[in-house]
């Protein structure tokens, strides 16, 4: 380890913890790209919450959103989905492309925006319906009603959650019997089912225990190479065990973008140095 590595164990995260992980193994340059930001500037009222953004973000990779708190992560966040078009005071000016389709162009119908585009948040929300209807509601709708396609997805969808063992003998039975854990897998589960190309995640597993937060960590894990995720953590060793790349923010800016295990361990900004290393945040 060097002098400079060993600078990186503040956050329990330096050299060691990439051990066998390919820093650079892809360039952005190489990869295909779900998202791309373009000059992004976003107003709640008068205050600027993002300033200048740009950002493209990697097809069926993981991407962490990282910074101190109050610097723009979740509002960032819920730009990709357009849940921010619910904020009345909140105004939007620059591009954000979806496959290189203007997400706010007139011709997008929102609703669609939503379904290839899921979003799970920090409280679990599952709907007060039983376990297989939380699963099969996307889908019906959809005008879905054939019972034996319905119980298809639902079993293929809790068992891509891993989840399907735990509650196979008991689907009739309301969601808010299930744990906190539980629940959030549950949640994954009904984005899978509406078959999205991206997963927004926000913080999705603060408001957990260890365990849980361990078998959502796995899921991410499992999940990372049929989905584009992005998840919004305050938990630095989160970010870097299950992201591919790592944005880091700070007052609305993105500071840095990169490789997680380059920005970890050898981040260009000093913005990031400090923040990594446990000098604010
Ligand atoms: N609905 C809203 N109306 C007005 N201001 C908002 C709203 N949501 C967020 N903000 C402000 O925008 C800024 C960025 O907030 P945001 O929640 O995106 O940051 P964050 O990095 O996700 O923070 P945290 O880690 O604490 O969740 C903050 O100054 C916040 O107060």
């Amino acid at each position: 380890m060097t002098e400079k590595d060993k600078n990186f164990t503040h956050s329990g995260i330096g050299a060691d913890f990439f051990a066998g992980k390919p820093a650079d193994a892809t360039n952005l340059k190489d990869e295909k790209i779900s998202f791309e930001v373009k000059d992004l500037n976003l107003f709640y009222g008068s205050d600027q919450a993002l300033k200048n953004i740009n950002l493209q973000i990697p097809r069926y990779r993981v991407t962490a959103f990282i910074g101190p708190s109050g610097c723009g992560k979740s509002t960032l966040l819920r730009c990709f989905n357009r849940m921010n078009d619910l904020i009345d005071i909140c105004r939007i000016e620059g591009q954000i492309l979806l496959e290189g389709q203007d997400i706010h162009d007139k011709k997008v119908d929102v609703v669609e925006l939503r379904r290839k585009v899921g979003m799970v948040f920090q409280k679990p929300n599952p709907f007060p319906k039983s376990i297989y209807e939380n699963i099969a509601y996307g889908l019906r709708l959809q005008g879905v009603r054939n019972r034996s396609q319905l119980d298809e997805v639902v079993e293929q969808s809790l068992k891509r959650a891993a989840l399907w063992d735990e509650v196979k003998d008991r689907l009739k039975e309301n969601a808010f019997g299930l744990s906190g854990g539980q629940q959030q897998r549950l949640v994954i589960a009904r984005a899978i089912a509406i078959q999205p190309e991206v997963i927004l995640l926000d913080e999705p597993a603060s408001a957990l225990d260890p365990i849980s937060t361990a078998k959502i960590e796995e899921l991410i894990y499992e999940l990372r190479n049929d989905y584009t995720i992005v998840i919004v953590t305050h938990n630095m060793q989160q970010a870097a065990r299950v992201s591919y790349y790592t944005a880091f923010l700070h007052m609305g800016e993105l500071v840095e973008f990169g490789n997680t295990a380059a920005l970890f361990t050898n981040p260009k900004k000093k913005q990031t140095e400090d923040y990594i290393t446990g000098r604010y945040g």
